[in-house]
């Protein structure tokens, strides 16, 4: 499986505070990575480094194909300021700027793929809305038609259904699962062991000064998430039961 990015030995933190160390990861291609880690653990952190937004305390990152001109981002929504002045496509376009120059117009071909995007999000008919009319499940699949646009290798997702249903959050995941088939690699941070975790290959646990990286089934076992601070014993037992009472199952059978 090809390689997008390499982490290796890596240790994340700030000027006295180390957060983790010694964590190698290989992102391929056609994976989601889910990112979890209780508040405080580094999940910002390790995203901000993956931008290039700060250096590693320590370690290494090696691009196979070349660090990409661009990573897709989607920022968590609390920090999107809606008063911007702007309409649904505008936005939505400035993932396509590469393709077309900042200033110049994104003539016929441009408007077809900015409508694609759109249309793939599901708001193609909010187009000309502007944006402090959206919801804020709207404006989550307007930043989506943005990534979809910025056409990356490596895509970034900071809480992307920390704001929506149900139904925006099983039409988001489409658009994810087109992305992992098209090869692109995914890296969601998510912020609770929901059905998302369905839809990732790998998961990061981060807290308690630790890393773990692998399948996911292999890193969110109880035990992890109860040592590195994600659950409590009793939260554990409660959100295992039914795979301690499959195990019992299993063993009077
Ligand atoms: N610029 C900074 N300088 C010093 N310490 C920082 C800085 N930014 C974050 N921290 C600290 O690093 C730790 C990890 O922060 P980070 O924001 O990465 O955690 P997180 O897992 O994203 O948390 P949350 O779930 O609460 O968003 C925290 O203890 C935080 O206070």
């Amino acid at each position: 499986m090809t390689n997008v990015l390499e982490i290796r030995n890596l240790a994340l933190g700030y000027p006295g505070l180390t957060l983790f160390k010694h964590l190698s990861v290989d992102i391929h291609a056609g994976t989601t990575l889910a990112v979890i880690g209780a508040n405080g653990s580094g999940k910002s952190t390790f995203v901000k480094m993956l931008l290039g937004l700060m250096d590693p305390l320590a370690g290494r990152l090696t691009w196979p194909s070349g660090r990409p001109d661009e990573i897709g981002y989607l920022a968590q929504l609390t920090e999107f300021d809606r008063r911007f002045p702007i309409r649904v496509r505008d936005l939505a376009a400035m993932g396509a700027w590469r393709g077309f120059g900042l200033w110049s117009g994104l003539g016929r071909a441009g408007r077809d793929r900015v409508a694609a995007a759109l249309d793939e999000a599901g708001i193609l008919d909010l187009a000309d809305r502007s944006l402090h009319t959206l919801s804020g499940g709207q404006l989550q699949r307007t930043l989506f038609a943005r990534v979809i646009l910025q056409d990356a290798p490596l895509i970034l997702l900071d809480e992307p259904f920390a704001a929506v249903d149900q139904s925006t959050e099983a039409h988001l995941l489409s658009i994810i699962k087109r992305w992992r088939e098209e090869g692109r690699a995914v890296v969601l941070v998510v912020h609770d062991l929901s059905s998302v975790l369905d839809h990732c290959s790998h998961a990061l646990l981060l807290g308690g000064g630790t890393a773990t990286h692998g399948p996911v089934d292999e890193v969110l076992t109880p035990d992890r998430l109860v040592s590195q601070g994600y659950l409590s014993e009793s939260q554990a037992a409660w959100m295992f039961r039914g795979q301690a009472n499959a195990q019992e199952n299993r063993a009077h059978v």
